[in-house]
C-alpha cells in the first residue's frame, strides 16, 4: 500500500497565494536515517495547527526544516516569499547560562528590523516594555535571565516571538513544563496571533489543549497518519494507528525501510 493511502484527511490542495507552507514529498533525517518520511501538504496562511505524536515521532525534526536549520533530505518546503519567521525551539535546547538580561533576550526579536549591532531606538525600548508588559513581565527587564523559572523564562521567550512581528510562528513544544495560569496566558497570545492572521505552528503533547485551542492538527508517526479538521484527525482511530506506528519505531532502520509497512 502506498504511503499516501494512510493521510485520509490531507489539507485540499490551496491556492499558492493561500499557503504559508507547501510541503512536497517531504523527507527529512539526521545522517542517513530518516525521521519525517514523504510528507505532503499545505498549511494554508492564518492557520492555526498543532503537531503531535509520540516521542521521537518527528515533530522537532519538521519544526527545524521548517525554520531552516535542517536540509531536506529529499523532497521540498516552499515558503511563501518574503515570510517572516519566528522559531521557538524547546526549552532544553535554549542555554541559560549565558549572562544576559530579559531586556537583552527579549530585543533580540528586534534583530530583523534593527541588525545585531543596531542601536535600540527610544520606540523599540518601549515595544520590549509593551512586550514583556502583554506576556505578565512588568518589571523583570533587568533580571538575569539564570535566574527565571521555567514558565517566567517561556513568558520572555513569547515576548521576544511578539516583538519579531512575523507571518510564520512555530512553537516547540511551548508549555513543557509550564502552569496551568501561564499556559492560559500564552494560549491567549497566541490565540491573539491568530486573530492578527498570522500562521502559527505548535508542537504539542496536551491533547484536550489541542483540541480546545488549535482548529487543524498534524498527526504524525515519522509520517503524516492525518492531517486536517483537529477532532477528525484526533479520532481514537487514528490515535491507534499512530500509536501502532510508533511501536513499530526502529531507529536503526536504514532509510525509509518502513515505507513497506
Ligand atoms: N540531531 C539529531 N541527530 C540524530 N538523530 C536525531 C537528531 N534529532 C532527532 N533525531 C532522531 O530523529 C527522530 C525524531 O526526533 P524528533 O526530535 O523530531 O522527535 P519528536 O517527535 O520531536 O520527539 P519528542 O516528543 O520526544 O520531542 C528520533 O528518532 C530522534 O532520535
Amino acid at each position: 500500500m502506498s504511503q499516501h493511502a494512510h493521510i485520509h484527511s490531507a489539507p485540499k490542495r490551496t491556492k499558492d497565494a493561500d499557503a504559508a507552507l507547501t510541503f512536497e514529498n517531504l523527507t527529512l533525517g539526521y545522517g542517513d536515517h530518516a525521521a519525517v518520511h514523504h510528507l505532503d501538504g499545505t498549511v494554508p496562511r492564518g492557520a492555526l495547527m498543532a503537531v503531535v505524536g509520540a516521542n521521537g515521532s518527528g515533530k522537532s525534526t519538521l519544526l527545524k526544516a521548517v525554520a531552516g536549520l535542517l536540509r531536506p533530505m529529499s523532497g521540498r518546503i516552499a515558503r511563501a516569499p518574503a515570510l517572516r519567521l519566528a522559531y521557538l525551539a524547546q526549552q532544553a535546547e535554549i542555554d541559560r547560562s549565558f549572562p544576559a538580561r530579559v531586556f537583552d533576550l527579549v530585543s533580540l526579536g528586534l534583530w530583523p528590523k534593527r541588525g545585531l549591532l543596531g542601536r535600540l531606538r527610544q520606540a523599540d525600548r518601549a515595544d520590549i516594555a509593551t512586550a514583556l508588559s502583554a506576556v505578565g513581565l512588568d518589571g523583570f527587564s533587568e533580571r538575569a535571565i539564570d535566574s527565571l523559572s521555567g514558565g517566567q523564562l517561556q513568558r520572555a521567550l513569547f515576548a521576544r516571538v511578539l516583538l519579531q512581528d512575523a507571518d510564520l510562528i512555530l512553537l516547540d513544544e511551548p508549555f513543557n513544563a509550564i502552569d496551568a495560569k501561564t499556559v492560559r496566558d500564552l494560549v491567549a497570545l497566541i490565540q491573539r496571533w491568530h486573530g492578527e492572521e498570522r500562521t502559527v505552528i505548535a508542537v504539542m503533547h496536551d491533547l484536550a489543549l489541542v483540541r480546545e485551542t488549535f482548529p487543524q492538527t498534524l498527526l504524525l508517526a515519522r509520517r503524516a497518519v492525518a492531517w486536517g479538521e483537529t477532532a477528525h484527525c484526533l479520532s481514537a482511530e487514528n490515535l491507534l494507528k499512530a500509536r501502532n506506528f510508533a511501536e513499530a519505531f526502529d531507529d536503526t532502520a536504514p532509510w525509509c525501510r518502513s515505507e513497506s509497512a
